[in-house]
């Protein structure tokens, strides 16, 4: 893709001059010399105006998709990366580029195509580079060592955050390589707990806009909005309407960081290719005054849209979606609020390839966590009861799959292993007196108990081994409420999932200290290392972004249609699989993040496996080894040589 292209698509969109975010359309320069090109899709007007040199139909011949372990034709650029655009493998660093790719400043200014210091004598020669670069040339390893300090240099994490997104969007391979060679310390500045901050002050932070915004007024004209992206092959959307951003509640418009940060660990931890990720926010206004009074907000500047207005819109998108981008796109939706969040999820499982990764991602990551935390602790699922604070979408989602694990283990109906599973909210106990006023989503729960009004009664009552907190709310399991779990269980099990780490229900610290350093905690966003009495305890981060990549990957590679809940079975599966006898031995009970991509072929793997045996993959024949093809299939961000 072309920095020109951006730049249309950014006035094109009409965002170029909204508030702060309106950054001048970069400079237009015709490039000098056009690095290789094959014949490309794009729309009359998509690319320069340059002149093109097309690659020898023997050199793409060479380049074209390569043999997978089973003699398969793929290409190692991502699942139908056809023309192995963004395909980089140790033998294979030459690009076989479908697309034009300018030369001269503007390839500088192409985040797609720069490497910066990196370009070699000859590319700069080659590529009329001569003087706008320092004399050195340096390799992407050094790169990576310079980035790295340059983001330790901040101590503030909204600035290690604003440096790797400009980072992003100005040489985006470095900026995967980086965040893959650093994963432990890069997640929380990219994503939970950052990205949040990020969100709530996104209007002030970013001159260029990145990810596709759809609000009402562009309604009845949203396939036509979709056609400004500037890629075409998507594969992966995910889209949020900013209502329930994390634990944050309502930020509008400004919600777009969960998407884009969410599609970087795709690419980043799942390997899919970066230029068939579309993220998506969809505005219908905001409930949020703050928003609504600040002058400077990006968003519309209404109360949000309800009911068939609502309705509407996401229909038309959902509909624009398939037919822009085919049955295949897998469009994951993220942070929608409780009363639509269910529903949108129900209307389209059975048409669309779709899930929702509060409800569906996040509980396969916690059964995949508890499934493991059983090794510590003993017995199977149908010996643990369970409590939750919180019943919306993580908690109820959540307590669902396990039901659904535990009479697959027992052949004991759904009815009867839900009476194990407890939920608290805003109202106490969900009991069967409620059952009248309750939300649908809430109703399978409602047990019959006499009404218990908080959080520690309902403890001391039910009396659960496992307490799950999917509750939004910062600090609700307290002193006394893990030190009722320590007294009843002789390893208490502890998941404070809300975030950012504000709104975690308990820090890591308090687990362990208020439990006498017995809890086998875990948490949504991470929590560093803590030392008790001497010894020191590792917390697990139990977020779906464990889950959503490798997820995403066996979805795509496997060219499935439909999510079934089993696929979320699997992956979970997968995941607890991955988890080593040494990360056991420090009580942990997910792998660590630094070998993700790893486990995310192993899930990508198992979730296609169980695609194939339901009948829902399409990409035939099933390679053998899914593993392996797994592997093949994922994007490499190293860099590429130009002809
Ligand atoms: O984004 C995260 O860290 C996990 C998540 O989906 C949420 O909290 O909504
Ligand atoms: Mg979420």
């Amino acid at each position: 893709m072309l920095s020109s292209t951006r730049c249309a698509f950014l006035s094109n969109s009409g965002l170029g001059g909204c508030g702060s975010m309106g950054d001048a359309p970069r400079r237009r320069l015709t490039p000098m010399r056009v690095v290789c090109m094959t014949p490309s899709n794009g729309r009359p007007g998509d690319r320069n105006n340059s002149v093109v040199m097309e690659t020898p139909l023997k050199e793409l011949k060479k380049d074209s998709p390569v043999d997978d372990v089973d003699g398969n034709s793929i290409s190692a650029g991502g699942p139908q990366d056809v023309y192995g655009e963004d395909r980089a493998t140790e033998d294979q660093f030459v690009t076989p580029w479908s697309v034009s790719v300018a030369s001269g400043y503007t390839l500088l200014r192409d985040p797609h195509f720069n490497k910066g210091l990196a370009f070699s004598e000859k590319e700069r020669d080659a590529h009329y580079l001569r003087g706008l670069l320092p004399p050195s040339v340096i390799p992407q390893k050094t790169q990576v060592k310079k980035m790295i300090q340059h983001i330790r240099q901040y101590q503030v994490p909204l600035q290690k955050y604003m440096a790797m997104m400009d980072l992003q969007e100005r040489n985006e391979r470095l900026f995967y390589t980086l965040l893959i060679d650093h994963v432990e310390e890069l997640l929380p500045v990219v994503y939970t707990p950052t990205v949040g901050e990020a969100c709530q002050k996104y209007g002030s932070i970013f001159m260029r806009p990145q990810g596709l915004y759809i609000s009402l007024k562009e309604k009845g004209k949203i396939r036509e909005v979709l056609r400004n992206w500037p890629e075409k092959n998507i594969q992966v959307i995910v889209v949020t309407d900013g209502e329930r951003i994390l634990g944050l509640g309502d930020l509008g418009c400004q919600g777009m960081g969960i998407p884009v940060g969410k599609l970087s660990l795709y690419t980043a931890l799942g390997g899919v290719r970066p230029s068939a990720c579309l993220p998506i926010t969809i505005d219908v206004g905001t409930n949020n005054e703050k928003l609504l009074n600040d002058e400077l907000y990006i968003g519309l500047k209404q109360r949000r849209a309800t009911g068939q207005e609502y309705a509407e819109l996401m229909h038309e998108f959902m509909t624009a979606l398939k037919q822009t981008y085919g049955e295949k796109v897998l469009i994951q939706f993220e942070d929608f609020a409780n009363h639509n969040a269910f529903d949108l999820l129900e209307k389209y499982r059975s048409t669309h390839l779709v899930f929702n990764d509060d409800i569906q991602g996040t509980a396969s990551v916690v059964l995949a966590g508890l499934v493991a935390a059983l090794k510590l602790v003993g017995g199977n699922l149908a010996d643990h009861r369970f409590l939750f604070l919180g019943a919306g979408e993580a908690g109820t989602g959540i307590a669902e799959l396990i039901a659904l694990e535990t009479s697959k283990q027992t052949n004991a109906p759904l009815e009867e292993v839900r009476k194990n599973i407890w939920l608290v909210d805003s109202k106490g106990l969900i009991v069967s007196s409620r059952k009248d006023s309750l939300q649908h989503f809430k109703k399978p729960w409602a047990h019959e108990h006499e009404p218990v009004n908080n959080l520690l009664d309902a403890v001391n009552q039910i009396k659960p081994t496992v307490l799950i907190g999917t509750s939004g709310q910062g600090r609700t399991f307290t002193k006394e409420v893990i030190e009722a779990m320590a007294s009843f269980n002789k390893k208490p099990i502890i998941l404070s999932l809300s975030n950012p780490t504000s709104q975690s229900e308990c820090t890591a610290e308090e687990a362990y200290k208020w439990s006498q350093g017995r809890a086998i905690f875990a948490s949504g966003s991470p929590f560093p290392p803590v030392e008790y009495e001497g010894k020191v305890f590792v917390p697990g981060q139990a977020n779906n972004a464990y889950i959503f990549p490798g997820f995403g990957l066996g979805l795509i590679m496997s060219g499935t249609i439909r999510v079934h809940d089993d696929l979320l079975l699997a992956a979970s599966e997968a995941l607890a699989s991955q988890v080593s006898q040494e990360n056991f031995d420090m009580g942990l009970i997910y792998p660590p993040f630094t070998n993700i991509r790893k486990i995310s072929a192993h899930i990508a793997a198992n979730v296609a496996a169980k695609a194939y045996e339901l009948g829902l993959a399409t990409r035939l024949p099933q390679p053998k080894d899914l593993v392996k093809f797994a592997e093949s299939c994922m994007y490499t961000p190293s860099y590429r040589t130009y002809r």
